[in-house]
């Protein structure tokens, strides 16, 4: 609708009694993320404020993507208000800084011809946006990524419109395709401004002893026994905590497993891939798709949930290991270290453990700093935190562990990670190392 941008600063789309504004002008009005609209794409559903950007099922618009700039000439940068402004000229490998706040918009174009190349929209408050040598440079020499482990291509992948409900992968991969270029950057990409997250962590300074000192209460009507092995830092066990029908459940949907992998080194836009490891030679396999909407999966992660008082979102999918005779993981820590407060969920807070069978020798979780030893026995869970109580963006050093090796019988046991902000957005934008 062309009256759109009128409406905005009108204040018309947050006036509550026009839903309609906010739905016809999902653009104008701020719902999507900042994107612009290049003169060839300028026909997209995206780049034109009606009801069919409007994706639901996705948490909202998906307009998120700018347009790689067709040119390196000289660009005139315009300010859009009724008119276009000329407010500045980009010239090839100069700097231009505009200073500009929300519902700002601009045009960028051809200086010579004066062809559109991008209209750009600021979206909340006080964003500074600097069109400068960074900028441009972000969008120069951009290519769709080759990726060993991976049989597609972007040539396919992009046009059956993969970029919008598989965002970080098809950033990083195929941000030519996805003209995503200006994303790639992780520090463009994974900020919590730019993913829209705004929560708050799920523990404050002092909130973990006490979500421990109240935990007895909360799974009484889940666990048969929960048992206190260390209060400092606190270690706790939790007598079936899932049930026999949902471990089969859950087992049954996840049948293959892969060599287990530890962290590799990110690449250039923050992706890492897994890397075999000796100090890890378990198998393992994540709970992905299906296996995340089995009744049982749902009612096992809200039940720990409430346990240790975060929402799910704040949980990596659960992972599942399988040990065989003489598999282990030697000593480590679940928090990597004070880097994963660089992240935009956070780092992991809380392990909440699962055991999935019984083992007949070896296979016990070991704190290695406490001299205490946990034996697996099918069905229950064993807590602990990976951050401490009077800081919990600091390292508890207390909570190094290791699988001892299994030495008869096997063990299978699974994973869920907590982390301190919500875990599934950035990963959906593949902000979370990916190789997790
Ligand atoms: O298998 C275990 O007992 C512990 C596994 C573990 O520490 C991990 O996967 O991070
Ligand atoms: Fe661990």
């Amino acid at each position: 609708n062309n009256n759109c941008y009128k409406w905005s600063l009108e204040g018309r789309c947050t006036n509550s009694s026009e839903d309609s504004v906010r739905a016809y002008c999902p653009f104008s009005c701020g719902v999507c993320m900042p994107h612009s609209c290049s003169a060839e794409k300028a026909d997209e559903d995206f780049c034109n404020a009606d009801l069919e950007s409007h994706d639901e099922e996705h948490g909202g618009m998906h307009c998120s993507f700018w347009h790689h700039l067709p040119t390196r000439g000289r660009i005139d940068v315009y300010f859009l208000h009724e008119e276009e402004v000329l407010v500045g000229s980009l010239e090839p490998n100069s700097v231009f800084g505009v200073k500009t706040y929300e519902d700002h918009v601009f045009r960028l174009r051809d200086a010579g011809s004066q062809d559109l190349l991008a209209t750009v929209r600021m979206f909340r408050t006080r964003i500074v946006l600097i069109i400068d040598e960074d900028f441009m440079e972000s969008l120069k020499d951009c290519v769709d990524l080759p990726h060993e482990t991976w049989q597609g291509s972007c040539d396919d992948w992009a046009p059956e419109g993969q970029c919008v409900p598989n965002p970080g992968f098809m950033t990083v991969y195929c941000s030519r395709s996805c003209y995503a270029c200006h994303l790639r950057q992780e520090e463009t990409r994974c900020t919590r401004r730019f993913l829209q997250m705004n929560q708050e962590p799920a523990l404050r300074p002092g909130d973990l002893e006490q979500v421990f000192r109240d935990m007895n209460e909360r799974s009484k009507k889940y666990s048969t026994a929960m048992r206190v092995l260390s209060q400092s830092p606190w270690i706790v066990t939790f007598d079936d905590i899932i049930s026999e029908e949902e471990m089969a459940e859950l087992l049954a949907s996840t049948k293959v497993f892969n060599q287990s992998r530890d962290q590799g080194e990110a690449n250039a836009f923050g992706m890492q891939e897994g890397i075999i490891s000796s100090k890890r030679t378990s198998q393992t396999a994540w709970c992905q798709d299906t296996c995340k909407e089995l009744p049982s999966y749902i009612a096992v992660i809200n039940r720990i949930a409430e346990i240790v008082q975060v929402p799910s979102e704040n949980f990596e999918s659960m992972q599942f290991l399988k040990y065989h005779v003489g598999e282990r993981y030697v000593e480590h820590h679940d928090m990597n270290n004070e880097k994963d407060n660089d992240f935009a969920c956070g780092p992991r807070i809380y392990t909440f453990f699962l055991y999935l069978s019984d083992v007949e020798e070896g296979g016990e979780t070991h704190f290695t700093q406490l001299n205490l030893s946990v034996k697996p026995r099918k069905g229950s869970g064993l807590l602990w935190p990976s951050v401490l109580s009077e800081n919990p963006t600091v390292q508890d050093e207390r909570t190094m562990h290791e699988a001892k090796p299994v030495l008869r019988g096997m063990k299978m046991a699974a994973n869920v990670w907590v982390h301190l902000y919500d875990f599934s957005t950035p990963n959906h934008w593949a902000c979370t190392g990916g190789g997790r």
